[in-house]
């Protein structure tokens, strides 16, 4: 069910002691959208196990199945995807309704313009004010023509030329998302698309893509940009995906752990691609007690198990060069900030101002609510931790549940309960969030 934003639903974190127990999160959110679309888009049948059944996945799920792949789950929670074939998705009949998510929108967004059909899309609130001209922009030097409201946001329909034409092209700023639509809308033409990475960013498009059988090429220059350069409407064979935990996710317990004296937590199976570990990498410089256990590859990506304990956190500056590699886990590094000694400054940080909230200004303003001292610039922010008599206030999520994990998150360790004004977009990304975090000691309620 979609997410209601007339129909909030408060919750509060209360002081809490040791959070313990061994554990998983949900699947990654990237991997398991990327499962989806390329099991779309692959012939045979392509099976998903640990996808995450969340909100924005569900969302691109009954996109691909509005363009003509047969999806089904079975009694085990396995997803069964058969495939068009690249370039041969149908015309959906219905408008793609992508609720909160930027990933979902945007990568279909790059299928959608690659073919000679009319597709609509639209969103929540919160989607529905997020910038779309870092897709459409590429897309209509594809050819694509837009047709929507003023500032290229949602709702839009799109339709593709016959035929399209590949590009090459640069991507303006540090984003998967545009660079997977590039691809994707690159894949589903004919010729030879060429994308220039100046930042690197998440890679699980292009190892999935090789994963499902093609090739892709890919140099460094001398600029230190990488190149990728993809031939489009190559055939991609059906393939067995087995969806890893989500860093992003286990964010929360593991800064919970860190900030709650007497923890012990173990999680596994977690995510390790060195392009999404900027948070661990950060949390052991501040002097997070972490160690990573049985790390092994699993279908062409690395992943461990966390185990986290408490600790004394001290403050440190996080480099705007790793921005990319901890993008969506800045609310819960400010968290963790709020509980170190001195100061932390985060640096890079302009991305932040359009995900699903602005996000600098939604965490500066639930740091201010709960007396943690702070500086918000205008793609920085530095923090001040370690006084005693935080907590006692009320933060507004936005509609971003990333703002609603995070400070539940730093409830926990607060000496006065904190409130979130909407619990329930927390679905979004981490379906079951409470329950696992309350069967490990943590006291919302
Ligand atoms: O490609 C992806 O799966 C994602 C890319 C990131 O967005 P940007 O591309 O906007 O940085 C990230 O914030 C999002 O949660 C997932
Ligand atoms: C930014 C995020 O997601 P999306 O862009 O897919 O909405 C997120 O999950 O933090």
């Amino acid at each position: 069910m979609a997410h209601d934003a007339t129909q909030l639903s408060p919750l509060s974190a209360h002081k809490s002691q040791g959070l313990k127990g061994r554990m998983r999160v949900p699947g990654d959110k990237s991997i398991s959208h990327r499962a989806l679309i390329f099991g779309g888009l692959a012939r045979g049948i392509t099976k998903i196990s640990g996808l995450l059944e969340s909100e924005d996945v569900i969302n691109t799920a009954k996109a691909m199945a509005a363009f003509g792949a047969q999806i089904h789950k079975d009694n085990d929670g396995i997803w069964f995807v058969e495939g068009l074939g690249t370039g041969s998705l149908l015309e959906p009949s219905t408008v793609l309704d992508f609720g909160n998510s930027g990933t979902g929108a945007r990568l279909v967004m790059g299928l959608a313009g690659a073919h000679a059909f009319s597709t609509t899309f639209m969103g929540d609130g919160s989607l529905s004010g997020r910038p779309m001209a870092r897709v459409l922009n590429p897309l209509r030097e594809m050819g694509t023509q837009v047709l929507g409201r003023s500032g290229d946001r949602l709702p839009l329909t799109i339709h593709g030329a016959d035929p399209a034409t590949p590009i090459t092209y640069r991507v303006p700023m540090a984003s998967a998302q545009v660079k997977s639509c590039v691809l994707l809308a690159g894949l589903n033409m004919a010729g030879t698309t060429t994308l220039i990475e100046p930042v690197k960013t998440r890679d699980h498009t292009e190892r999935m893509l090789r994963g499902f059988g093609a090739e892709l090429g890919e140099e460094i220059n001398e600029a230190g940009e990488t190149i990728l350069t993809l031939q489009g409407l190559q055939e991609l064979t059906a393939q067995d995906v087995i969806v890893p935990g989500d860093p992003s996710s286990a964010a929360f317990p593991i800064v919970a752990a860190l900030i709650t004296p007497g923890s012990d937590l173990l999680i596994e199976d977690i995510l390790l691609n060195d392009t999404r570990t900027g948070l661990i990498t950060t949390l052991i410089e501040m002097g997070g007690d972490i160690t990573i256990e049985n790390e092994r590859n699993s279908g062409g990506e690395r992943i461990g198990n966390v185990r986290v304990r408490s600790s004394r956190l001290k403050g440190v500056t996080v480099p705007a060069e790793r921005a990319p590699s901890m993008i969506d886990e800045y609310p819960v590094l400010s968290v963790a900030a709020s509980f170190a000694s001195g100061e932390t400054r985060m640096e890079g940080l302009e991305e932040l101002r359009v995900k699903e909230s602005d996000r600098l200004a939604a965490v500066a303003a639930g740091l201010a609510a709960n007396g943690v001292p702070h500086e918000e610039g205008n793609d920085y922010l530095i923090v001040t931790g370690g006084s005693n008599h935080i907590g006692g206030g009320t933060v507004a999520t936005h509609l971003d549940h990333r703002i609603a994990m995070s400070f539940l998150t730093l409830g926990l360790g607060a000496e006065k309960p904190v409130t979130v004004d909407d619990a329930a977009i927390i679905n979004t990304s981490f379906p079951g969030f409470v329950d696992l975090m309350s069967g490990l000691g943590a006291n919302l309620g």
